[in-house]
């Protein structure tokens, strides 16, 4: 792949570019597999990162994205809105518009987007909102202004996509319970895995699922989640253990409600970016048969973001 650039924006320091040369994963994937969870960035020089955003990353371009795919075995992306582009979707939507169908995206809208705005982006394929309450990665929404917001896409049949840390949902809780749509949660809200997978703070996270069929969630994220690793790199084939458990309770107990994403091109990491193949590798770890992989990698995703193609 070729190399990421950053045109004349200065990235944060510290900043992680995302693996060039990733390894060809072992585990095949399904046919039809869906990578349900990346983003693209910039390139700056043509969608400029927004001014409210609270990193600054290097470019991840669409061509970069679609070169990994093939790469990878997947056959189809779901774009998510990354923060550091606020409610500017520009680059997102060029990305599904340029991808010959073969992607979705999930957008970040304010109260002031009209319903003609809303058409573009369902046209471009848009499917769902990304509720961000990570307050390192954005300034608060109130949430009355998010219920009317998702009041008005319930309407376009899209879902709401919330990314929050473990430690929030009790005070989440109402306001997650009362959206109208179906809900998907981001990288299991962020266990943290230190803490035992029967313990209350994960039990909360499964009575969250067990008693709202409308959510869903992303398993994905090991290498974020991970406190003892091993990193995906080096051609490691056992990779973030002490993750494997908890993603595998979720997709063990909501195997049709469950979806899995590279999250490239990872944004944020500060220990390590991992080897893009050795992820894909990782999946076999917390979907132990070809029917969980099924479900997991292509049922899921279709169901949610291709329906129009279901039988
Ligand atoms: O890629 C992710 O899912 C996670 C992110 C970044 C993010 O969500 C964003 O910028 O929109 C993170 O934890 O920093």
């Amino acid at each position: 792949m070729s190399k990421p650039t950053s045109g004349d924006f200065t990235k944060t320091a510290g900043w992680l570019d995302w693996y060039t040369g990733p390894s060809k994963p072992r585990f095949q994937l399904p046919a039809g597999a869906v990578d349900a969870h990346c983003h693209v960035f910039g390139p700056g020089a043509e969608f400029p990162y927004a001014p409210e955003r609270k990193y600054t990353p290097c470019d991840a371009s669409k061509q970069q994205l679609y070169a990994l795919r093939d790469h990878l075995g997947f056959s189809r992306n779901v774009v998510v809105q990354a923060t550091c582009h606020g409610a500017d979707n520009r680059a997102m939507v060029d990305a599904c518009l340029s991808s010959g169908g073969k992607a979705r995206g999930v957008a970040t809208v304010k109260r002031s987007v009209t319903d003609e705005e809303l058409q573009q982006l369902h046209a471009a394929g848009v499917r769902g909102v990304r509720f961000n309450f990570v307050k390192r990665l954005v300034d608060f929404t109130p949430k009355d202004e998010l219920m009317e917001i998702a009041a008005r896409i319930q309407k376009l049949g899209w879902h709401v996509v919330i990314y929050f840390e473990a430690v929030d949902l009790p005070e989440l809780w109402d306001f997650f319970t009362a959206l109208p749509t179906t809900v998907v949660v981001d990288h299991m809200g962020r266990p943290d895995v230190s803490k035992p997978v029967d313990g209350p703070e994960f039990e909360l996270f499964l009575k969250f699922m067990r008693e709202h069929p409308n959510v869903w969630s992303k398993v994905s994220c090991p290498e974020r989640l991970s406190v003892t690793g091993p990193k995906a790199l080096d051609g490691e084939q056992a990779a973030y253990q002490d993750v494997v458990p908890f993603a595998r309770k979720v997709v063990e107990e909501f195997p049709d409600r469950v979806l899995w994403g590279t999250d490239w091109p990872h944004p944020n990491l500060k220990d390590h970016m991992p080897d893009d193949g050795l992820l894909v590798d990782f999946i076999p770890q917390i979907a132990t048969t070809p029917a969980l992989q099924k479900k997991l990698l292509v049922t899921n995703p279709m169901r949610l973001y291709w329906p129009e193609e279901q039988a």
